[in-house]
């Protein structure tokens, strides 16, 4: 079921606190702990048989869920054991939901982890910020079925980037809603299965923060259906620059937008143009110069780079951005240190070596990085990967998950800027182009699932995975 936009929110571990305090005002924070704590543990017993366990925690809030996760679980007859990683403070809340475990504690579990059914990694929430010590990483090294609370210890709850050592759960419980670090790799991959529980904060409270970064599902985009009185333009013009030696970019892209809908397809061949005729009776192949070609004011929409050499894209892309049309710019026009080149373009989809090449290192934070660009170029930007970045210039990011490795391969990113140049034709912004863009591509990956498919494979399944989107 599509989503509220609302609900796709992702806040950074600075959000979460303002939020928190924002709920605390009229919940306390000990009600809200036993919520927490109610709502990892069913999730638990939905999924665990009754076995040993042992509760880590922490000094902080995280610590005082994980003091009610035990202190429940012990009610429903399970052997709970609790290690106090460090003592919270005095008088605190987290202090009065520790007085209220009346089970054993230890203080030496190193010897026990190893030995129990399951361990809690109740010690850090999401907004830890420097790196595990030793001891605690010592010991999380040896703990072999782990749930995490909120996040796993040692995973940066904005970054996804690891401090030192994080475990790796197999079920981690967030509370509200997730933060960028359980979808960003490499914390994606620690995180296990990832569940959100409503633990009674309204969702009224998000209005205190400005929410900048979602989870990239439908809802956060709406993309047009089939209308009776579509016609070919309506549908949309995508119009692609040929490379002159590297033809089958051009018509994997040119193939993509096809299939995703788009009511015409030119190719403006940089040579070769009867290599790109002879491909397919449904391309159209344009035989006049670039000029003529961009007096046509209904062919708004290019895209500009997939197959095309440095100097094909130096003598193309300066005309095609004063010409004022709106460019979808890919693969050739990553040069390097050449970010001036892309100011003009609407929509730029460079890969992480791409990126780097142009914009510099994104020191483990690819959002922030992904944003910064977006800012200095004007452009949207899909920072492709498996944990697809898409920024907007106005500082908006959406994180994409959905997609799997069937989409490496040869000639996928070519296949992305068909589709994104058709969601353009047809009316929708540049972000929303993208994000809907790469989650079709995603889902097209999806509906391959058996096989290893090939971008040509990936095309034959845009349709479905474009209706998907659409429901
Ligand atoms: N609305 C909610 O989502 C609720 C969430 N809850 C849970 O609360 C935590 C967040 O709690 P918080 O107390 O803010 O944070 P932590 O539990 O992670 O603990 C922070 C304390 O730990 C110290 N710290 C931080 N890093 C380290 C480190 N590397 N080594 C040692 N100590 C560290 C830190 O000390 P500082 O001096 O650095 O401040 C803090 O004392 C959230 O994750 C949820 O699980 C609540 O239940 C309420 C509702
Ligand atoms: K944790």
């Amino acid at each position: 079921m599509t989503k509220q936009i609302s609900e796709l929110a992702l806040l950074t571990p600075s959000q979460m606190n303002d939020i928190d305090r924002e709920a605390a005002k009229t919940t306390p924070v000990i009600q809200l702990m036993e919520n927490a704590g109610w709502a990892v543990t069913r999730e638990i017993l939905k999924r665990y048989k009754p076995c040993s366990v042992l509760v880590l925690c922490g000094p902080g809030n995280n610590g005082g869920d994980g003091y009610v996760v035990a202190r429940l679980l012990a009610k429903a007859g399970w052997p709970v054991y609790v290690t106090a990683i460090a003592k919270p403070k005095m008088r605190s809340d987290v202090a009065r939901v520790a007085g209220q475990w009346t089970g054993t504690v230890i203080s030496n579990s190193a010897s026990y982890i190893e030995k129990v059914g399951l361990v809690i990694d109740a010690i850090f929430g999401a907004g830890l910020n420097k790196a595990l010590d030793l001891e605690i990483t010592n010991l999380l090294r040896k703990a072999k079925h782990v749930v995490a609370i909120d996040i796993p210890s040692g995973v940066h709850g904005e970054t996804g980037q690891i401090m030192g050592y994080a475990p790796h759960a197999e079920l981690t419980v967030t509370f509200f809603r997730a933060k960028p670090g359980h979808y960003l790799l490499p914390g994606r991959e620690y995180v296990g299965e990832l569940v959100v529980k409503d633990i009674g904060i309204s969702s009224n409270t998000l209005s205190k923060t400005s929410t900048r970064c979602w989870l990239n599902e439908p809802g956060l985009w709406k993309i047009p259906t089939h209308e009776i009185t579509d016609y070919k333009y309506s549908r949309g013009i995508v119009s692609i620059v040929g490379g002159s030696q590297m033809t089958g970019a051009a018509k994997l892209s040119a193939h993509a937008a096809l299939n995703t809908g788009a009511g015409l397809v030119h190719i403006f061949a940089l040579g070769s143009a009867d290599c790109y005729s002879a491909s397919s009776p449904c391309f159209i192949v344009d035989k006049d110069s670039l000029e003529i070609a961009l007096q046509d004011s209904r062919r708004k929409i290019w895209v500009c780079g997939p197959g095309l050499l440095p100097e094909e894209v130096n003598e193309i892309l300066p005309k095609l951005v004063a010409a004022k049309v709106k460019i979808i710019a890919d693969a050739g026009v990553f040069q390097s240190n050449q970010s001036e080149l892309l100011k003009g373009a609407s929509i730029i989809t460079p890969h992480i070596g791409e990126f780097k090449r142009v914009f510099g290192d994104i020191e483990e934070d690819k959002v922030s990085a992904a944003r910064l660009a977006a800012q200095q170029t004007g452009c949207v930007v899909v920072l492709k990967g498996a944990d697809t970045v898409i920024a907007s210039p106005d500082g908006r990011v959406a994180i994409n998950q959905h997609a799997s490795s069937q989409l490496a391969t040869a000639g996928s990113g070519d296949t992305l800027t068909g589709i994104i140049a058709t969601l353009l034709a047809s009316g929708l912004s540049e972000w929303e182009s993208a994000c809907a863009g790469v989650w079709i591509h995603g889902e097209a990956g999806f509906l391959c699932e058996h096989s290893w498919p090939t971008a040509e494979d990936l095309a034959q399944n845009l349709g479905n995975a474009r209706d998907n989107a659409a429901r």
